[in-house]
This record gives structure tokens, C-alpha cells and sequence, in this order.
């Protein structure tokens, strides 16, 4: 099923609302900040702890914020850099366009299909109740999962395009779980971005 095929579309699941902008971003703007965050972007790879065994997480990571706040998760702590012209551009369109203000963007770096994002919700402390994320997309189209974790019959697929932007909000974190699944497909890269508000 096509969910989502106009140019804005907001659609209302069961304990969740999304809204997807598929050209939030032109291509030659979207181009543009593909290369200069893959360049300029502190990516790092940091280890986490699964069924006690630890890992180098599948694909690298960055945390850029307004305060100093840090933020937790999978076992990992990560210290924010103050933005960079980009991402507080990007950041401020966004805030623009859904009228929400956001203090942090966590970024991830898929380098192939090997590279993933496993089940789970954004529900960290710090993010309080019922949180707005806004994810921002650039580069290789990749699948985004999620799926009621109580209602097995909502279980749906976004493809995320390039410059494209989703909204989560609503329950949506507390109710429903998310994924990017790994491809045996040869892509390119890709990188996300996903904007947070976090309590200081
Ligand atoms: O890469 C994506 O589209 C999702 C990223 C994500 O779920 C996260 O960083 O929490
Ligand atoms: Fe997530």
C-alpha cells in the first residue's frame, strides 16, 4: 500500500501521527548538504552492549546540540558539538515549516546496506512525553519500518527520499517501534538526521 504519495501527506495511525514532506529539500539543495555533512560532519562509531555482548554499532553516529546536554541510549553516552551553519539552517527550516523548536540532532551515517538501525522507539527520558522527532533524509532511499507493538496488523514501510522530511509525534514513540533494516542490495550511502528536544 502507497501510504504516502502526495507532496505532504499526514497521516493518523493508531497511537501516532506522522506527516511526510517527500521534497521538504530540492534535489540540488539536497545534493549539497549530502556531501558538505559527509565531509564536515564529527562522525564517530561507538560500541554498544546487545544480549551482553558488545559491538561496534552499525554505522557511525554524531550528537549536535544548543546546550551541553547529553544524551543516552543503547548504553551509550554521547557529549553534543555546538551546531554548524548548516544544521542550524536545516534546524530552522524545519522549525519553520511544523512550528516546533528543537534543541539537538542526533545524525547517523548508513555507509552501505550493511549498515542499519535496529527495532526501537525514541523514548529516552530526556525527551519526555510523547515527543516531536523530526528525521531528515539525504542520499540512498532506504526503507523505514514501524509496527504497533501491540496491534500486529499495523505494520508499515515508508521509503525515505532524498531531502525528504518525517515528522513523528503524537504517541507514536510509547506505542509503535522503528527500523532500517539491513540490504543485500548494493546502495550508496545515506544520512539521517533527527531532530530532538531535550530536557536540560
Ligand atoms: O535513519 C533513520 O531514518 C532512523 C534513525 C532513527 O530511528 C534514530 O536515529 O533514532
Ligand atoms: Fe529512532
Amino acid at each position: 500500500m502507497d501510504l504516502f504519495s502526495e507532496e505532504k501527506t499526514l497521516l493518523q495511525l493508531p497511537n501516532a501521527e506522522l506527516l511526510y514532506l517527500p521534497h521538504f529539500f530540492s534535489k540540488t539543495e539536497a545534493d549539497a548538504y549530502f556531501e558538505i555533512l559527509k565531509a564536515t560532519i564529527a562522525w564517530q562509531q561507538d560500541d554498544i552492549k546487545v544480549f551482553g555482548k558488545i559491538h561496534a554499532q552499525p554505522r557511525l553516529t554524531a550528537l549536535y546540540a544548543e546546550n551541553e546536554t547529553p544524551y543516552s541510549y543503547s548504553n551509550i553516552t554521547m557529549q553534543p558539538k555546538p551546531f554548524t551553519a548548516e544544521l542550524l539552517a536545516i534546524k530552522t527550516k524545519i522549525e519553520q515549516e511544523i512550528q516546533h523548536r528543537f534543541s539537538t540532532v542526533l545524525l547517523n551515517l548508513y555507509r552501505d546496506g550493511a549498515d542499519s538501525n535496529g527495532w526501537h522507539a525514541d523514548n529516552e527520558k530526556e525527551l519526555g512525553k510523547n515527543p516531536v522527532i523530526a528525521s531528515l533524509s539525504f542520499g540512498a532511499v532506504r526503507p523505514f519500518h514501524f509496527k504497533h507493538r501491540q496491534i500486529k496488523a499495523q505494520r508499515h514501510k515508508l521509503d525515505l527520499e532524498h531531502g525528504s522530511l518525517l515528522v513523528m509525534r503524537g504517541e507514536m514513540q510509547q506505542y509503535w517501534l522503528h527500523q532500517i533494516a539491513k540490504t543485500k542490495k548494493p546502495i550508496g550511502s545515506r544520512i539521517n538526521l533527527t531532530f530532538r528536544s531535550l530536557k536540560e
